[in-house]
């Protein structure tokens, strides 16, 4: 069977102050790819991830995103809306909840995509019981699937980082997402934790989850990414498979010359 498209992205521009940090980006990512994002610092991965997400809103050109058997358009959409719809973006260097466990740290935020949310909850009527319940049960999946399980009732403060990681990607699946977008997951961690989270991030794809990734190391990328997307200075320069991407002239040329500038 062949898999359909998940995503579109058209023509896709963002400036900030008069300076585009995505410029006339094109992209198609597949049901159940897993694609990576790459580039040198400030190339414009985390503005993509935001302008497909709906965090930042598009000066130029159009997101299409699949519902149902046809690709749709959601540039006019929230991020709340486009999350209900089923994109939920993990940001890069995201912060939990302190003195809460890591099962109060997912529930806070599968109860932002709830239809009654904090309203309900904070008049303790009796739809919120029953979401609440619903909520708690997707709450505990969720940290199943990322190996948290037994973590479940202890404080998300004592997580190790890898961990805590873990438990970002298990509040994100807890809104039952269709496409996953994780902003550098992996920064930051040490081998044995960047180890696991491959592992985690394997099993995901495993299940056919589509997701977009943005990462530096192209060892981790090459693992882990059916197609590399490479960004630099706003624009895509390259698209391919990581075996492609890495012998890539202009790629080379990117990151070295940021090597040389550093
Ligand atoms: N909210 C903003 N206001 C002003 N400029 C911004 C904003 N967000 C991003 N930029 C600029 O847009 C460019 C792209 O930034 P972006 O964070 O998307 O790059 P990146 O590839 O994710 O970088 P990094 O790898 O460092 O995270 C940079 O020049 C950055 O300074």
């Amino acid at each position: 069977m062949t898999a359909g498209t998940m995503l579109r992205v058209e023509g896709l521009g963002r400036a900030f102050g008069g300076v585009y940090a995505v410029r006339e980006v094109n992209l198609s990512v597949a049901e159940g790819e897993t694609r990576a994002v790459i580039g040198p610092n400030g190339a414009g991965k985390s503005t993509l991830f935001n302008l497909i997400s709906g965090h930042l809103t598009a000066d130029q050109g159009s997101v299409h995103y699949r519902t149902g058997e046809t690709l749709h358009p959601i540039d006019r959409l929230s991020a709340h809306s486009r999350a209900r719809q089923g994109i939920a973006i993990v940001f890069q260097g995201a912060r939990l909840f302190h003195g809460m466990t890591a099962l109060e740290n997912v529930m806070v935020g599968a109860h932002a995509r709830t239809r009654h949310g904090f309203v309900a909850a904070a008049l303790r009527l009796p739809r919120h019981h029953r979401e609440e319940a619903a909520i708690r049960a997707d709450a505990l999946a969720a940290l199943d699937r990322v190996g948290l399980k037994e973590w479940a009732h202890r404080s998300a403060d004592v997580l190790p980082l890898g961990q805590q990681r873990a438990l970002q990607v298990a509040r994100a699946l807890c809104a039952r997402p269709r496409l996953l977008l994780l902003d550098e997951p992996a920064s930051g961690l040490r081998a044995g934790e960047r180890e696991a989270l491959a592992r985690l991030i394997e099993s995901l794809r495993a299940e056919g989850l589509t997701m977009m990734l943005i990462e530096h190391d192209v060892a981790f990328v090459a693992r882990l990414a059916d197609r590399v997307t490479v960004l630099d200075l706003g624009e895509e320069i390259a698209e391919g498979t990581p075996e492609e991407i890495r012998g890539h002239d202009a790629v080379l040329a990117a990151y070295l010359g940021q090597e040389s500038a550093a």
